[in-house]
Order: structure tokens, then C-alpha cells, then sequence
């Protein structure tokens, strides 16, 4: 079976509690050349800001999808191709693993299956929002990090592994021996990509980049520059 993300090699992923550059709109970035939208943040997410950058995305031919932080945040929108919700596999308690998803279960009953994927991250950066509020273990070695993605694909049969390093650029080495541990899976890595070499140099190892702050603090031309970087490598 084939999934969307099989054949991606950029997402660009929007914080609906950040601004954008001056005199760039949605649009302008729904047309970067991404391979699809994720929208999502850890800190500051509500349903309105949520719904606000959805809306504005939707009207637009690009995938789009929700990465929900909380429960509390998931929007029911026909405008959306899918949910990616995470599980943070280093995080220091269990909410973050399986918890939260319970609970999400419990208070909605029937979920949107079919529209739901889970993404297996593994947070690396332990100044990211991220790594704070899961607590994450992220004290790991590249050995670490491709056991998990191993652990991800054969033991939890996880589509999506994620090499998060939200906010700065990561280990080379860390997201090649990731990408050597996965085959089944589609490895994502984000975190710090702010120009053509650094997507280049992840996007030889990851099958699909993810580009965040750099689309709120740049704007078009610099993410356009990473989307071509992740078709060339
Ligand atoms: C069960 C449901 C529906 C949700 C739970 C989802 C889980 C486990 C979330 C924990 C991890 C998390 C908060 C993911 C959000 C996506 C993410 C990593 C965004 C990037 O975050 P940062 O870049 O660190 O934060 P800011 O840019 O918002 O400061
Ligand atoms: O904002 P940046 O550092 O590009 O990170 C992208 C993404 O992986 C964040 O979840
Ligand atoms: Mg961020």
C-alpha cells in the first residue's frame, strides 16, 4: 500500500501561533513547490489560530494536514487530507507516548482512521518547546536513534519515523544511520533548515525534510530554495 508522504520530499510545517514575513500570505507558501502543508506548533496552539491557518491554506492546491499538539486542538475539516499525530518515543513520560492518544480516544469514541497517521518522533534538541514539555531523553547517540527507528518501524510498524531538531540544524550522522535503519518507514527530519546546503545535507539521508521557523522568519524565496535542494538530493 502506498501513502502520500511516499512520494514527498518537502513539507513545509506552519506555526498558527507565528506571524508571518511582511507581505506574505499563505498562499505565497502553499505555492513554494512543498509537497504539502503541516500545520502545528507546541507552545501557544488553539482551535481558532488553528482554524484561522487551515482556512487560509485550504483555498489552495497543496496536501494538507493537521498535527495536532493536544486532543483539545484537532479540527474537523473536510478541507483536511489527514491528521499526524505524534508520538514522542524518547519522551520522559508516558502522556506523550500512548496517553494522550488515550485520552483522545476515550472522549471522542470513533476516530477518522482512515484520515489518521501517527509519526514516531524522536526529539533530539533539548532547548526545543518540544523536548521540554515531553521531557525528552534526548542524551542519544545515532546507535540511540537508529534503534529507535527500528524499534518504530518493525516493533510499532510506524509510516512516518521523525528526526525532530526543531529550531537548530542537527547531526549529519545521526539522521544517515536513521535513514539506514529505516526501509518500510518514511523518515522525516526537521529542525533548522534555513538554505539550500543545509536541506541538501538532510535531505540526502531523510526521505523528507520538514522546513518550520524558516517559512515565519524569511519568507518565499528561502523556502522555494529548500524545496529544490530536497528534489536534487
Ligand atoms: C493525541 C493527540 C491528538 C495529540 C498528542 C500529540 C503529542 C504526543 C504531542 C507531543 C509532541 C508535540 C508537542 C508535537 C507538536 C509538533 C511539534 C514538534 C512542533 C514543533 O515544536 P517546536 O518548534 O519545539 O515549538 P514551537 O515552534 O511551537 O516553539
Ligand atoms: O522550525 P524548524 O527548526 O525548521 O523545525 C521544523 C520542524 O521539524 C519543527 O517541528
Ligand atoms: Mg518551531
Amino acid at each position: 500500500m502506498t501513502a502520500p508522504w511516499d512520494d514527498w520530499n518537502h513539507v513545509l510545517k506552519l506555526d498558527p501561533d507565528k506571524e508571518l514575513p511582511e507581505g506574505v500570505t499563505y498562499g505565497d507558501l502553499c505555492a513554494t513547490g512543498t509537497d504539502a502543508i503541516e500545520v502545528g506548533g507546541t507552545m501557544g496552539i488553539t482551535e481558532e489560530n488553528m482554524s484561522a491557518v487551515i482556512e487560509a491554506c485550504a483555498e489552495h492546491d497543496v496536501a494538507l494536514y493537521q498535527e495536532p499538539s493536544n486532543p483539545e486542538v484537532v479540527l474537523e475539516d473536510d478541507a483536511l487530507d489527514g491528521y499526524l499525530i505524534p508520538t514522542v518515543f524518547n519522551a520522559g513520560s508516558p502522556f506523550w507516548i500512548t496517553e494522550a492518544h488515550k485520552e483522545w480516544v476515550r472522549l471522542e469514541g470513533e476516530l477518522d482512521w482512515e484520515r489518521t497517521t501517527t509519526e514516531a518522533y524522536i526529539v533530539m534538541n533539548p532547548e526545543a518547546d518540544v523536548a521540554e514539555l515531553t521531557e525528552a531523553n534526548c542524551d542519544l547517540g545515532a546507535d540511540d536513534v537508529a534503534a529507535y527507528a527500528t524499534v518504530a518501524e518493525h516493533m510499532f510498524g510506524q509510516e512516518i519515523v521523525y528526526v525532530e531538531y526543531s529550531g537548530t540544524l542537527g547531526d549529519e550522522g545521526v539522521v544517515q544511520a536513521a535513514g539506514e535503519a529505516t526501509d518500510e518507514s518514511t523518515l522525516f527530519y526537521g529542525g533548522g533548515i534555513h538554505d539550500y546546503d543545509s536541506a541538501y545535507s538532510m535531505a540526502q539521508y531523510a526521505d523528507v525534510i520538514v522546513v518550520g521557523d524558516l517559512a515565519h522568519d524569511e519568507g518565499i524565496e528561502a523556502v522555494r530554495e529548500t524545496v529544490d535542494a530536497a528534489n536534487d538530493a
